[in-house]
């Protein structure tokens, strides 16, 4: 087929183009704003429900005046006020026992409710967080036992489809779908030991049932279902997914009275899960082709394919040639095919108004959530009207797209030169038992070293002061000083407590990547650009659009400063080249190993730099190590390569007698111990305290060398954890690593904490180390 024909009948569904999902938290984060005043009591359920509605209406109004059709379900309803997962198991009644008295007789949960089970109450602990697949978004997770009792418990998603309706809009709801729901939920608390959550399947699809049939009574003609753990490997068997995708569709195509069911596979590949579903019964497949890729056998006649082709988790404008070819090529596996984008895109910020700070060339290289959706309607309509009718936008994109290509930023010779001189040997050090020896004589830190993580408390003043100097109202040595004061402060409270290796407390840093982003060649920060992280939380993430590179010291005055006030070691500290990349909006135009390795390399200099002014300790923070894991087992060991090869990269350039210390915040450490044990840090610290040092006999018997440090008190917490508790976790530790590898911290930095807190847990924390010396 010419590019330039347009695609024959039969005519797909969405014809106009259609998306998977829209931002939920408001261009300016009226959600936000809303959400938190009502939970600080200055407003009430109404005003968030009229806020909330206001927001759904602005979203709809949004969509059709970019251009999709307001009458063929094109525009989804994908609202949530915390998150997607906590309303599935609020509308399917699985609410942990514990909330069970926030149940009115119907068994729904008012706005207060909902906000308890997200947020916990006193003994109550909240619903456990965690990473929505690969992406940065957190979700709440169901827990599910043999009793859970599953029935159809809100009215809600029903609700918001006739709130559209009346208003004039045909829209799609958006609903997470039962193997995704069950395979991500945790098993309750009473749930028996061998019992998964996935066994419940055939309870839960009687209530998905009975929802086809609300929405259908209520008038729609099509209901999107999300299954990314289609496109994952999981735990369970890929067999037995397969199957139970075949079961549960089947079933559901069976019901008589429902609207079409739109298939929806967001964050990569159906592979061999695209044939079961194309035979299941259901109408149509949204397809991830920008992560994943079409497979040539499979017949997906009479479906209605979404094909997936602007990439809804990033923020690069689509190379709409490419997009087409890929859309047409569905085309030829029988399907009847529109466009979309590969993800909801509530991974990506509303819009580029606002942000002409960027200037105009680097503007014109991106699409957030609104140029998207334009994006999407320009392709649709090149699908069903041919190249010419949308000429003028194919021209701007191609436009665009030459001039990121063939910018200089994009191509610094110097930083390119430098990375192919790169030999396998400036990724290595010597011989940890080298290196420990001369760390030894160097500093004569006792057994059971104590520390911190890096950062103390963001204090109302230190951010009030960052303020003032951002809006010219504080000069930059006035800035300077209170830093400097701040700095201080931290460090005389550090040789007050007793800790062995100091820090200077982070008070500069806004955020861990953004503060090196701001300082860094080859990135840019957005005013507005928020993503939603989880319920009412938001980053800003910055954009990683050239080629990187240092132009100066980015902490060194820092952490000289504070080294000059004590004569005990104070720690430098940097954020890894995987987290500065996974906290980022990524350039899309080369691998994420060559990025990764430009920021391993200014990192090192950076290392150098602390070196030379007398920093002797030096921290390079990878909590995001985990988090950008692929999602197919088969890319992960590509994908730990390059990752620990950038981290070493950045700090293999230290002598020997420097120690290099790393952080990773999370505990699932068996998962990737050989690539933990690859980043060859001197001292590695972990969270250990929630799990009660669950990983270290593993760690153990894995054969760990180097030191390690596991958390002994749940920073996520505003519990201060007693002496007692701590000696307790430490004695524990003391079980699996010798003294002489184990160091003492917290399970992460304190900059969330208030002072209060940090002061009385690390006096316990040096307690209980005294204690089991
Ligand atoms: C999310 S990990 C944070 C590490 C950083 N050094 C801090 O202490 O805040
Ligand atoms: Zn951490």
């Amino acid at each position: 087929m010419s590019d330039n024909t347009p695609v024959a009948a039969p005519a797909p569904a969405f014809a106009g183009g259609t998306i998977l999902g829209y931002p939920r938290i408001g261009r300016n984060r009226e959600l936000k704003k809303a959400l938190e005043s009502f939970w600080k009591g200055t407003t009430t359920e109404a005003d968030l429900e009229a806020t909330a509605k206001e927001l759904r209406a602005f979203t709809r109004g949004q969509m059709a005046g970019l251009g999709l059709a307001k009458d063929d379900s094109s525009i989804p309803s994908n609202f949530s006020f915390y998150d997607h997962v906590l309303d599935a198991s609020v509308t399917f009644g699985a609410i942990p026992t514990r909330f069970k008295g926030l149940r009115a007789a119907d068994g729904s949960v008012d706005l207060a409710g909902y906000s308890t089970i997200a947020r916990g109450e006193g003994a109550h602990a909240p619903l456990e967080m965690t990473k929505w697949f690969d992406s940065n978004y957190h979700y709440l997770v169901p827990e599910i036992g043999p009793e859970t009792v599953f029935a159809l418990s809100s009215t809600r998603w029903v609700d918001e489809f006739v709130e559209a309706k009346d208003a004039g809009y045909l829209t799609r709801p958006v609903i997470t779908g039962p193997l995704t729901y069950l395979h991500l939920a945790k098993p309750s608390d009473d749930a028996p030991h061998d019992f998964a959550p996935i066994e419940r399947l055939d309870d839960l699809v009687a209530v998905y049932v009975e929802l086809l049939g609300a929405f259908k009574a209520a008038g729609a003609e099509w209901v999107q279902i999300d299954e990314p753990v289609l496109v994952a490997d999981i735990d369970a068997p890929h067999a037995d997914l397969l199957s139970q995708a075949e079961h549960v569709y089947a079933a559901l195509a069976a019901v008589e009275a429902r609207p079409q069911i739109l298939l929806a596979a967001p964050m990569g590949g159906l592979e061999d899960a695209l044939p079961v579903i194309a035979a299941s019964g259901v109408e149509g497949v949204a397809l991830d082709l920008v992560r994943g890729t079409l497979p040539t056998d499979v017949d997906l006649a009479g479906l209605t394919v979404v094909a997936g082709v602007v990439d809804g988790h990033n923020i690069w404008r689509t190379d709409l040639d490419k997009a087409l070819v890929k859309a047409r090529a569905v085309a030829e596996l029988g399907g009847a095919v529109t466009v979309g984008t590969s993800t909801s895109l509530f991974h990506v910020p509303h819009t580029l108004k606002g942000e002409e700070h960027l200037g105009a060339e680097l503007l014109s290289w991106l699409a957030f959530a609104d140029e998207k959706v334009a994006e999407v309607v320009t392709l649709a309509t090149a699908l069903r009207e041919g190249d010419d009718a949308v000429a003028d936008s194919l021209a701007e994109a191609r436009a665009a797209l030459a001039d990121r290509a063939a910018h200089p930023g994009t191509n610094r010779a110097d930083v390119r030169d430098r990375l192919a001189a790169v030999t396998p040997e400036d990724r290595d050090r010597t011989s940890y038992a080298v290196r420990a020896a001369a760390q030894e004589e160097r500093f004569h830190l006792p057994e059971l070293a104590t520390t911190t993580i890096g950062s103390f408390p963001q204090t109302p003043e230190i951010r009030k002061a960052r303020a003032a100097w951002a809006k010219g109202d504080l000069t930059d040595a006035d800035y300077e000083q209170a830093m400097k004061d701040e700095i201080a402060s931290v460090v005389e409270l550090q040789e007050d407590l007793g800790l062995d290796v100091l820090v200077h407390g982070e008070a500069e840093r806004n955020d861990m990547v953004q503060y090196f982003a701001e300082l860094l060649d080859g990135f840019s920060v957005t005013k507005n650009g928020w993503v939603q992280s989880y319920g009412s939380r938001c980053t800003r993430p910055s954009i990683l659009w050239g080629d990187v590179a240092r132009p100066q010291p980015m902490t060194v005055r820092w952490a000289t400063y504070a080294q000059s006030l004590s004569t005990k070691p104070v720690k430098g500290m940097l954020t890894g080249p995987v987290t500065i990349l996974a906290w980022s909006f990524v350039r899309d135009d080369q691998p994420l190993a060559v990025t990764a390795d430009q920021v391993g390399l200014a990192l090192r200099d950076e290392v150098t730099d602390l070196e030379a002014a007398g920093i002797g300790i030096i921290q390079v923070d990878e909590p995001a190590l985990r988090e950008l894991l692929p999602l197919r087992r088969r890319d992960q060991a590509a994908y730990l390569e390059w990752s620990v090869g950038s981290f070493r990269l950045s700090t293999a350039g230290a002598k020997d007698d420097t120690q290099v210390h790393t952080h990773l915040c999370y505990s699932e450490f068996g998962e990737i111990i050989d690539a933990i044990d690859g980043l060859d840090a001197d001292v590695t610290s972990i969270e250990a305290a929630r799990s009660r040092m669950e990983v270290l006999p593993a760690i153990r018997s894995h054969g760990y060398e180097r030191q390690i440090g596991p958390g002994v008190w749940d920073i996520h917490s505003p519990r201060i954890p007693s002496t007692q508790e701590m000696t307790e976790l430490l004695t524990l530790a003391k079980e699996s690593i010798s003294g002489r590898q184990l160091w003492v911290n917290p399970d992460c930095g304190l900059k969330t904490r208030g002072y209060r807190e940090t002061v009385a847990s690390l006096e316990n924390l040096v307690a209980a180390t005294k204690a089991v010396r």
